[in-house]
C-alpha cells in the first residue's frame, strides 16, 4: 500500500504556511518528516489525518484519490503532539480502550508493571508518552501517524520504542516527526524536509546541513 500526499496548499490569515507538498509513504518502510520549529510539521499530519482543512490537497492512497478526510475511512491513527488520554482514567483501562493488549506492553516495558491498577496521570510527562506511543503504534491500523513521540522519553525506552516502529513497519504505513532527529534517522527509511513550506525529500543525509536544518559537522 502507498499514501501520497500532493498539492497541498495551507494559509493562516495570510501566511502561506504549506505549498508543493509531496510525500509519499509505503507499507514495509517508515517515512520521517523534519523541519524546524514552525515549519508545518503538525499541520502537514493534521491535514493528511483529516481535521485540517487547507486551501488545497490531494491524499491518494495506491493512486486512488481520498475525497473525505482519511480519519473516516478508519484507516489511520494519529499520536497527537500533545498528551491525549485524560487524566483520571486508569491505565489498564485505555489499554481495553485501545483494544491493546497489556501483557506484551509490560513484556516491552517491564518497569509499568506498578502502574497497572494507577490512573495516568500519577506517570511523569515522558512516561505518560511512553503509553501513548506504544497505544497508537500497537492499535490497529493500516497508517500510523507519529507526532514527536519521543519527547521526554528516556533513551532506554527510545531504544524499545524504535524497535517497535521497526516490528510494526511490516504491516503498516509509518509517518513519524521529531526534533531529536538522530532517532528519525535511526528509524526512517526515507526523510523528508519542511523547509520554507515545502518538502525537499532527503537522500543524503549532508543535505541537512546543506538545507541549514543541522549546523554544518552536526552529524559528525
Ligand atoms: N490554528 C492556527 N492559526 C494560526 N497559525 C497557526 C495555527 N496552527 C499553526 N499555525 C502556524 O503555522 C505554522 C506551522 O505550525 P506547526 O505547528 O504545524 O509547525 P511544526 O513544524 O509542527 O512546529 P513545532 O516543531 O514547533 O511543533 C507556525 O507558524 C504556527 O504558528
Amino acid at each position: 500500500m502507498v499514501l501520497e500526499v500532493d498539492n497541498i496548499e495551507l494559509n493562516f490569515k495570510h501566511k502561506r504556511i504549506l505549498s508543493g507538498i509531496y510525500v509519499k509513504a509505503e507499507m514495509g518502510s517508515v517515512t520521517g518528516i523534519l523541519g524546524g520549529n514552525g515549519s508545518g510539521k503538525s499541520s502537514l499530519f493534521n491535514i493528511i489525518f483529516g481535521n485540517l482543512k487547507p486551501k488545497y490537497k490531494l491524499v491518494r492512497i495506491n493512486g486512488e484519490p481520498i475525497l473525505k478526510p482519511l480519519y473516516k475511512t478508519g484507516l489511520v491513527k494519529y499520536l497527537p503532539q500533545y498528551h491525549f488520554v485524560p487524566i483520571g482514567i486508569k491505565i489498564r483501562n485505555i489499554f481495553k480502550l485501545f483494544n491493546v493488549c497489556w501483557s506484551d506492553f509490560v513484556q516491552s516495558f517491564e518497569t509499568f508493571e506498578k502502574y497497572k491498577n494507577q490512573k495516568i496521570n500519577k506517570l511523569s510527562s515522558g512516561e505518560r508518552r511512553v503509553v501513548e506511543t506504544y497505544i497508537i503504534l500497537k492499535s490497529k491500523s493500516t497508517i500510523t501517524i507519529l507526532d514527536e513521540p519521543f519527547s521526554h522519553i528516556a533513551p532506554l525506552y527510545v531504544e524499545t520504542i524504535i524497535n517497535l516502529i521497526c516490528e510494526e513497519k511490516e504491516r503498516k504505513i509509518i509517518l513519524i516527526s521529531d526534533h531529536l532527529y538522530k532517532h528519525i534517522i535511526d528509524s526512517a527509511d526515507q526523510i523528508y524536509l519542511l523547509k520554507n513550506g515545502t518538502t525537499k525529500e532527503i537522500n543524503n543525509l549532508r543535505n541537512l546541513e546543506d538545507y541549514k536544518y543541522l549546523n554544518d559537522g552536526q552529524l559528525d
